[in-house]
């Protein structure tokens, strides 16, 4: 099993960690902890997150049904209120207070907060109220990393008119990876990097993802994750890493391997 190792010097590592919503009810101490030894070795930290299952509890309460279509859930008009409700107004609250009270200090932004994430309509016909990113406001991140805040991004943009759009949570991570030149990416979620049957694989190439989403072998969430890998890998991120919240995991590799 490859380990991220959160402790090695990292002066002035730029750092991109996005956490899955599938694990963030159960973040646990020590999460915040290495996130210390991270800030401590010196790593200027970007964190985003994703709320996929406090969004369907929230879209059940309310007796609304939504479908995916390749890892992007379907978003309409009843739907977009529940998502940017419980991202913006349940989970970012929840996640910056608990780096707050762990003594790491946070501040919780959304895609509309200094215009931070602008974005189009990624196929209103297809996806609804899904966005596309097209620009993001890394001065807004750079300034708050000189005051020594992390940013925690919820993974809700807008459009020039002020329409907010749902956007997928490894894709808001890796665009602002690849905008602010991110030393690495870290896509933390509930499992231990990714599977093939059944075993943790330390290292994938964009061949085996290819070949592993066309016979099933990565599906549903996993896909957006590792797409967002790939790119960033081929757009110059030097290192991306799916890992679960004990920071153990699959590296992607950038280069092609046949397999
Ligand atoms: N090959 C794979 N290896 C591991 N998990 C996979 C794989 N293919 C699909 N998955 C699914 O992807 C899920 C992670 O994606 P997702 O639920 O969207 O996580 P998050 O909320 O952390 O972004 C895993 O829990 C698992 O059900
Ligand atoms: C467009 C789209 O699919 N948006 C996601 C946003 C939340 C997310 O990405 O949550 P995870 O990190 O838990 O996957 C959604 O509605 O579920």
């Amino acid at each position: 099993m490859t380990t991220y190792k959160s402790t090695q010097p990292t002066a002035h590592k730029k750092l991109v960690i996005k956490l899955g919503g599938s694990m963030l009810a159960s973040l646990t101490d020590t999460f915040f902890e290495e996130i210390k030894k991270l800030k401590a070795a010196g790593a200027e930290i970007v964190i985003v997150h994703g709320g996929g299952p406090a969004i369907n509890q929230a879209l059940k309460e309310r007796k609304i049904n939504t479908y995916t279509h390749n890892g992007i859930r379907v978003t309409n008009e009843d739907a977009i209120s529940i998502v940017t409700g419980t991202l913006i107004g349940t989970v970012n609250p929840y996640l910056t207070g608990r780096l707050n009270r762990a003594g790491i200090p946070a501040v919780g932004l959304n895609g509309e907060d200094g215009t931070l994430i602008e974005c189009t309509y990624l196929d209103q016909d297809t996806y609804g109220y899904v966005g596309h990113i097209e620009s993001i406001n890394i001065d807004l991140l750079e300034q708050l990393q000189k005051i020594d805040y992390i940013p925690v991004v919820a993974c809700i943009g807008a459009t020039i008119d002020g329409t907010a759009l749902n956007i997928n949570g490894d894709t808001v991570a890796s665009e602002i990876a690849l905008e602010w030149g991110a030393d690495e990416l870290l896509l933390v979620t509930d499992t231990p990097g990714v599977k093939f049957h059944e075993e943790t694989v330390e290292e994938l190439t964009p061949e085996q993802i290819d070949l592993w989403i066309l016979s099933g072998d990565i599906y549903g969430g996993m896909i957006p994750k590792v797409r967002a890998a790939v790119e960033c890998l081929e757009s110059g991120i030097p290192q991306v890493n799916i890992v679960n919240d004990s920071l153990e995991g699959t590296s992607i590799l950038g280069k092609k391997v046949l397999v």
